[in-house]
């Protein structure tokens, strides 16, 4: 534990500093002192960062800017903090968050010495099981807990889709699932499955997208032991295995249309013939259909036949992409960051709230698939306390920060507003200005000023906000 003994002192270069300089050093701390900040005003704490040892952060006279910049960097590095603040200073929200969020304690003018030397040497002894527990852990297993069916949203768009799933769950007809892909549409079946009257029954998922065309057909229906060359055993269907319990069919769009017809017929019929038989079996199954593609459209290119559609479009579910619903993501965020919770090093604590700004901005192609491989990967990568946006891999320069005047803060919630009104109106301009109540004029002004763009297909450039 010796290393521990040694501290970094930053601050702005104040008396007060001195004075601490001081006292650690009769308490018999190796202090060395640094300037929190360079003369370009970028916090170079990380320049002086050990990684066995304390940090003691000043924080005297710091503005709201620095402390961005100041928690951003800290983040990044692994050892207890220790904050030196002014009783005043604790009425600041930003100053109280990075305490919470960064620090292993505080202490508060005047320095009481006891009260300092202690809770360093708690620290101290912190920082040294810490680094015994990263020495321990190997490789952990992942950890897909009790929660994974679990459906995540507390917006009004994700209300409504509980609210038909449990309307669809209550009565026994085919429902096809609309979304885009990885907006959690399998997700969608196995809730319906489990508040149907099938729950006790089998849930069998089926990608008709990502089996061969002379597979799919053995997949779902089985065939009999010889009915091909390789048949060598018997093989029950998905269509059987599912029933008394639901079939999910993903990606129906991509069924060939000689199985379309095969389908259509045990829909009509409810009973199946494995390959190579000549009986007729009954099965009771519900089929679930998801689509990512506009399955109307594809009837009238004649890529999908139009009657096994009505069949199987008797009620139908969307579920929203992640970026009609930025809202749920913090909630989401944190969702997922419990349930990996297991592969995270031990210093990981959370988001920044820089981060999370990013993550509510970014567009999300690849919606809650995408969440949960960004803040994965964040969570074992991260070599910090919070996860900052680049461990997400989110560009920094996307970010709405550095915000410094009433003026700024009304631009961004503008910006903020507009945004959301195209996104929930599709980006039809003239719906959300009209939701907005201001003219279309003022619209495209508006659009102009914070440079938002006007198709989701231009959002890869989203606005910057000083
Ligand atoms: N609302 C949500 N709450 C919690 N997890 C979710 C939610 N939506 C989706 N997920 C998770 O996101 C991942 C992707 O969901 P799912 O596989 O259901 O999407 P999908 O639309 O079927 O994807 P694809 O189009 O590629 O088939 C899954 O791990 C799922 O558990």
């Amino acid at each position: 534990m010796e290393s521990a003994a040694k501290v970094k002192l930053l601050g702005k270069g104040s008396d007060n500093e001195t004075q601490l300089l001081e006292i650690l050093q009769q308490q018999g701390w190796q202090v060395s002192r640094h300037f929190l900040f360079d003369e370009s005003g970028a916090c170079c704490c990380h320049q002086h960062s050990v990684s066995d040892g304390l940090g003691v952060v000043v924080l005297d006279a710091i503005s709201t800017d620095e402390l961005r910049r100041l928690e951003a960097s800290m983040c990044g590095i692994r050892v207890p903090w220790v904050a030196v603040v002014d009783e005043s200073a604790l009425a600041v929200s930003d100053i109280r968050h990075l305490i919470l969020d960064l620090c292993f304690g505080f202490v508060t003018y005047p320095v009481d010495h006891e009260s300092l030397q202690s809770l360093l040497r708690n620290a101290a002894r912190l920082a040294h099981i810490q680094h015994l527990e990263d020495d321990a852990r190997g490789a952990d297993t992942p950890q897909d807990d009790v929660s994974e069916y679990e459906m995540v949203g507390t917006t009004p768009v994700m209300w409504d889709l509980f609210k038909t799933i449990r309307k669809v769950a209550a009565v026994d007809a085919s429902v096809c699932i609309h979304g885009e892909s990885g907006t959690g549409k399998e997700l969608t079946a196995q809730a319906i499955h489990e508040r149907s009257h099938r729950s006790s029954g089998p849930f069998q998922a089926i990608n008709c997208g990502a089996l061969p065309d002379n597979l799919i057909q053995s997949e779902l229906f089985g065939h009999e032991k010889g009915a091909f060359t390789g048949a060598a055993q018997r093989k029950i269907g998905r269509i059987e295995a599912a029933d008394g319990g639901i079939l999910f069919l993903d990606e129906i769009g991509d069924l060939p249309l000689d199985l379309q017809v095969n389908l259509l017929r045990f829909l009509e019929t409810r009973r199946i013939q494995r390959i190579g038989s000549l009986n007729e079996i009954d099965v009771d199954v519900r089929v679930l259909a998801a689509t990512h593609v506009d399955l109307a459209k594809a009837v009238d290119e004649g890529r999908f036949r139009e009657d096994l559609y009505h069949r199987l479009n008797v009620l139908q579910v969307v579920v929203p992409a992640l970026r009609e619903h930025p809202e749920d993501i913090e909630v989401m965020a944190r969702f997922f960051f419990k349930r990996f919770a297991g592969e995270k090093p031990a210093t990981l604590r959370g988001f920044s709230r820089e981060s999370m700004a990013a993550m509510r901005q970014y567009p999300w192609p690849g919606n809650v698939r995408e969440l949960i491989n960004r803040i994965r990967r964040a969570m074992v990568m991260c070599e910090g306390r919070l996860i900052q946006p680049d461990d997400l891999g989110i560009e920094r320069r996307r970010i709405h920060r550095h915000i410094r005047t009433l003026d700024q803060s009304r631009d961004r919630a503008e910006c903020d507003a507009i945004l959301s009104a195209l996104v929930r109106n599709k980006y039809c301009i003239n719906a959300a200005a009209e939701e907005l109540d201001i003219s279309r004029v003022t619209m495209y002004r508006l659009l102009n000023k914070h440079g938002i763009p006007r198709s989701p297909a231009e959002s890869s450039s989203e606005p910057e906000l000083a």
